[in-house]
Parts: structure tokens; sequence; C-alpha cells
């Protein structure tokens, strides 16, 4: 498979470069794990009062029943009842910003001892190398915080890869299914559309990138949930992909 006219190679994670499992299996319970300790030990921390604070405006704007139902209307919820909405955010797959940046200071302490590693698909590290060897410009689009984006390449299965993206982006830049997030992406990158190949495994990801004006690739991997037939062209391995300027 060849693509034309690329310079810059946009890069979701779960489902794409690491199994949608390590996520959903291994991360979001580690976080949920550890969120009540880490908060115990950290809350006074200035960096995650701002975070709790973000969290507790977005519990009280949440327009979701199921969220409301386990507020305490009237009652200040304080720690201990954010840490009740946080669990439930992580059940329910919520991209919350704060959170994302939560769960991150959580997994770094996960990284660090030891416990985990980022376990990337093995085509991955070796394209990756070859397409920034060949000038390529590589960055980084996930839900996780940019802290937990370099957390995953530091600490992965085919070595430390960070020195290998130029550019991390996050939720901060706006949601992934979100258009306007792909337009902010390329004014940042200083390129045109065009020149941006963005990988994902998920269709609506997929359809804002290429709204945009992005080239856009499927990601077809192990443990993805099934696609229907679409209008992009599906890739199973970063090996297959020849790019070219
Ligand atoms: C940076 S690894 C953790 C990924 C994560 O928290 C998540 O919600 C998955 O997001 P993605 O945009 O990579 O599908
Ligand atoms: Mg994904």
């Amino acid at each position: 498979m060849q693509r034309h006219g690329v310079s810059h190679v946009l890069l979701d994670i779960e489902g794409t470069t690491c199994p949608v499992s390590f996520v959903s299996d291994t991360l979001f319970p580690y976080a949920a794990e550890h969120l009540g300790s880490f908060l115990d030990e950290q809350h006074k921390d200035p960096q995650v009062q701002e975070l709790l604070a973000e969290v507790e405006k977005a519990w009280v704007e949440d327009p979701d029943p199921e969220a409301q139902s386990i507020r305490r209307p009237g009652l200040s919820e304080g720690k201990d009842g954010v840490l009740k909405y946080l669990h439930w955010l992580i059940k329910m797959d919520r991209k919350l910003t704060p959170l994302k940046e939560l769960q991150g200071m959580i997994w770094e302490i996960g990284y660090q001892s030891g416990e985990l590693q980022g376990p990337l698909f093995e085509d991955v590290p070796g394209a990756l190398r070859q397409w920034h060897a060949a000038g390529l410009q590589l960055a980084v689009y996930s839900s996780g915080s940019v802290g937990a984006q370099q957390l995953i390449y530091r600490y992965s299965s085919g070595g430390d890869l960070r020195e290998i993206f130029r550019h991390w982006f996050d939720t901060r830049v706006g949601s992934k299914r979100d258009q306007s997030s792909y337009r902010k992406i390329a004014e940042s990158l200083d390129v045109a559309s065009h020149q941006i190949l963005f990988i994902s495994d998920t269709l609506a990801e997929c359809e804002a990138a290429a709204a945009s004006g992005m080239q856009v690739l499927l990601s077809i991997r192990p443990g993805n949930p099934a696609q229907a037939v679409t209008r992009f062209e599906r890739i199973s391995s970063f090996q297959d992909l020849e790019l070219n300027p």
C-alpha cells in the first residue's frame, strides 16, 4: 500500500499502535485500583487540586442523569465525592481531560515500578523508526494525556521511542470526534491538512480527520471491534505502508 504527498503521520494509540485490551483490561483497572490511595497522598498537590476542581465542575455540568444520580445535591462533594464520579467516568470510558491527566499521573507509578509496559504491535517500532529515518514527522493524537502518551512510548515493548515523535496532542486540543480538532492540529503543525496521514481504529475519528482534509487509514488490529465496510482504506500492519513525500 502506498501513500503519496505525506510529510506528517498522526497516530492514534489504542487499537492502532497498541491493543485495545491493554487500555481496557490493564490501564483502566490499574488507575481505578490506585485512584483512592493516589488522591489520599497527592490531593494537596496544587496540580492535583486544580484537576480535582475541573472534575468537580464537569460533574456539576454533566447532563447525564446517571452522573447526577450519584451526586449529593447541595453538599460539597470534596475529594471522596469526586472519587465516586471518577470511578464512574472510568467505567463509562469517558474521555474527560482532567480524568485523563490524573490517570497518566497514576500510570507513571506503575511504569516506573515495572508493573506496566506499553505492548506495541510487533510491526510498530520498526516502522516508526523507518518513517522517522526517512524524514517524516511523527505525531500522536490520543485521548490519553500527553503525559500518558509519553509513558507508553518511553516504557514500550520496542524500547524508548519518545525521540521519534515530534508532536503530542491530547483532548486539550479538542475531542477526537470533532473536525475542528484536526484543523487545529494541522495549524499547529504548520502544514496543509492533505499532507498529514491520520491512522485510527475509530470510524468517527477517521470521519472527522477526513472532513478536515487529512488523508486517513482505518486501523484493523487483533482485538479491535469488527468494522463494517467503510470508505476508508484499511491497514493491519505498518510494514505494509510505503510513504512518499
Ligand atoms: C495514552 S494510553 C491511554 C489511552 C487512553 O486513556 C484512552 O482513553 C484511549 O484513547 P485513544 O484515543 O488512544 O483511543
Ligand atoms: Mg483508538
